[in-house]
Order: structure tokens, then C-alpha cells, then sequence
């Protein structure tokens, strides 16, 4: 069952419910400090400087301390090995003081981002993207859930009051968002459809859904005719793309103008998914530190 398309362009505003869970973290925190006299400590690794990751990196250092937690930078040269990344993720895993490692993808060719993920401590690996969390997404136990997709599912559940027997269309099949969010949505009750490259008419499926997740990295792909009327829509994409007067702006993989006089509910880009991304991610790494300072505290 859809929603009235009562008011087009019903914005999802993700600033202010990533600054609500930002806030909410920053008091367990505290509470966490008070029991057991230690902060959650996250270690963000990038490797080589492009400059969009750089800027990501740094803020998320700054939201780790606007949390109250703890923020280890490492900035690696482009050129740097493999071998000698993993061992700098073995120290990492040794490290009581970091409770949550990050290697920020994408990564330079020589280097194997599964072999580096994989090299992360399942209960450190704060972005969810190991075997072990992607195992246990995927077996409905209680695991790190990756970032995006949580994000993602949190926007939802703000908006809709029942997903249970909603027809939910993920577009895109990546093991970064669109598998891990097919899990989610499936494990809230909804039917899920996974839209990928080789689907033969993906605008037909999308109209299907009464939840769309666009994440396919391909900015404008989703255009006003692929939304079902009443949809709720949740942008992914984020591509800087040049605009009339020479500077740059962010803009979704969905037209957004087009698609908000459809849908009921949509996220704007940017504003919607990104500071979301940034808050699950001082989720998770609160979740990681309490599994070793707090173990009876438990994952959510
Ligand atoms: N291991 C790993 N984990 C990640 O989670 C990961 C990654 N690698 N590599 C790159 C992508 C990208 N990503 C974003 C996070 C925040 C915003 C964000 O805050 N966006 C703001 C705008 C920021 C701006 O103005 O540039 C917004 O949408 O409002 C965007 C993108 C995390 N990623
Ligand atoms: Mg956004």
C-alpha cells in the first residue's frame, strides 16, 4: 500500500535526524565513559589524497569529537603497499584504545579492498563491510550493519509508520549499499527487489516500488517516470557535478526536481543520506566499543 500523494516533495530532512542520533550517541557516551572510565575510539585509514575522500575523512574526524569520542587519522601515500597496510590494520586490531577501524574506500589498484576489510577484527569493523558482518546481516544475527544502508533504513523508518508488506526497489547491487539494504528492508518486512545492470527494464520495476532506494552512482539515472505516485525515495548517489557559473554542486542519482512532485517522501542531496552515513557511523563505533568495555550491553 502506497501513501496520498498529498504534499509533492515531502522532504526527508537527514541533517536533522543525523544531528538527533549524533546527539543521542554523544550521550552514551558519556554514560558509557562513567560505567567503565574509557571513550570509543575510532582509527579512520586513507590511503593516497583525493581530495573528496580527504574532506569526508576530516569530517569525520570532527563529528567523532563532536561526539565526545576518540579520532585517529591515518594518512597513508597513495603509492603504499599492501602488506604494509595490513600491518597497520594488525596494529590497529591490537589497539585497546581504537574500538572502531575504517579504511576508507575506494582504495589505490594495488591494493585488494576484500583482503584489506577482511583484515579488520569483526567486532572493529565499524563499517560493516567484513565476511563475518555481512554473514551475519544476511543470517539476521545481531552484527555491525553498514553504514549507508543503516542510515538509509533510519531515514525510512522516520517516515513510514509500517514497512511490513511494502514492495521495497533497491537500484543497484553493490555489497557497499544495495545488498546489505536489501537485507535490512527484507528483515523489516518488506518485498524486495534488487535492480542491477543487466535488468532489462529497471524504470518498470522502480514504478513498482512504494520505497525506492536509488545507488547506483549515476547521477540523474532516476528520472520523475520511473517513481510510483505516493513513493518514498531515498537518494544514495552523490556525484559533484560543474554548474552554469563555473563552481560545482552535489546532486543524487534521481532528478530530484522531477521526482519530488511524484513521490511523498524524498531525500534531498545533499542533506539527506551523507550525514546519516557520518552518524551510523558514530553508531557503530559506540555499538564496537561497548562489545569490548560493555559486553552485556549487547548489539542492537
Ligand atoms: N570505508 C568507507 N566507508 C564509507 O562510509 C565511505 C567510504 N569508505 N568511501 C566514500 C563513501 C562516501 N561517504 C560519504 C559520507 C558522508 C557524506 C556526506 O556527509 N555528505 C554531505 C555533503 C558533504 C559535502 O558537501 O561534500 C551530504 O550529503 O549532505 C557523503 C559521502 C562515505 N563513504
Ligand atoms: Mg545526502
Amino acid at each position: 500500500m502506497t501513501q496520498a500523494r498529498a504534499e509533492p516533495g515531502n522532504l526527508i530532512d537527514g541533517k536533522a535526524i543525523a544531528r538527533r542520533l549524533t546527539d543521542r550517541v554523544k550521550i552514551e557516551v558519556e554514560a558509557l565513559r562513567e560505567k567503565t572510565g574509557q571513550l570509543p575510539g575510532l582509527a579512520v585509514v586513507l590511503v593516497g589524497n583525493d581530495p573528496a575522500s580527504e574532506v569526508y575523512v576530516r569530517n569525520k574526524a570532527l563529528q567523532t569529537h563532536r561526539a565526545g569520542m576518540r579520532s585517529f587519522m591515518h594518512m597513508l601515500p597513495e603509492t603504499t603497499p599492501q602488506d604494509e597496510l595490513l600491518g597497520l590494520i594488525a596494529r590497529l586490531n591490537g589497539d585497546p584504545q581504537i574500538h572502531g577501524i575504517l579504511v576508507q574506500l575506494p582504495l589505490p589498484k594495488q591494493i585488494d579492498p576484500a583482503v584489506v576489510t577482511n583484515a579488520i577484527v569483526p567486532h572493529k569493523d565499524v563499517d560493516g563491510l567484513g565476511e563475518v558482518n555481512a554473514g551475519r546481516l544476511s543470517l539476521g544475527i545481531p552484527g555491525l550493519v553498514p553504514c549507508t544502508p543503516l542510515g538509509c533504513l533510519i531515514l525510512l523508518r522516520e517516515t513510514l509508520p509500517q514497512m511490513r508488506g511494502l514492495h521495497a526497489v533497491v537500484i543497484g547491487a553493490s555489497n557497499l549499499v544495495g545488498k546489505p539494504m536489501a537485507q535490512l528492508l527484507l528483515r523489516e518486512g518488506c518485498t524486495v527487489s534488487i535492480a542491477h545492470i543487466d535488468t532489462r527494464d529497471p524504470a518498470g520495476l522502480a514504478r513498482e516500488g512504494d520505497i525506492l532506494v536509488v545507488a547506483t552512482g549515476r547521477s540523474g539515472l532516476v528520472r520523475g517516470d520511473w517513481i510510483r505516485p505516493g513513493a518514498t525515495v531515498i537518494d544514495v548517489g552523490i556525484t559533484r557535478v560543474p554548474t552554469h557559473d563555473g563552481k560545482t554542486k552535489l546532486v543524487g542519482d534521481v532528478v530530484f526536481e522531477e521526482a519530488r512532485q511524484v513521490a511523498a517522501h524524498i531525500t534531498p542531496v545533499p542533506g539527506g543520506v551523507g550525514p546519516m552515513t557520518i552518524a551510523c557511523l558514530l553508531h557503530n563505533t559506540l555499538q564496537a566499543a561497548r562489545l569490548t568495555l560493555d559486553p552485556q550491553g549487547g548489539l542492537a
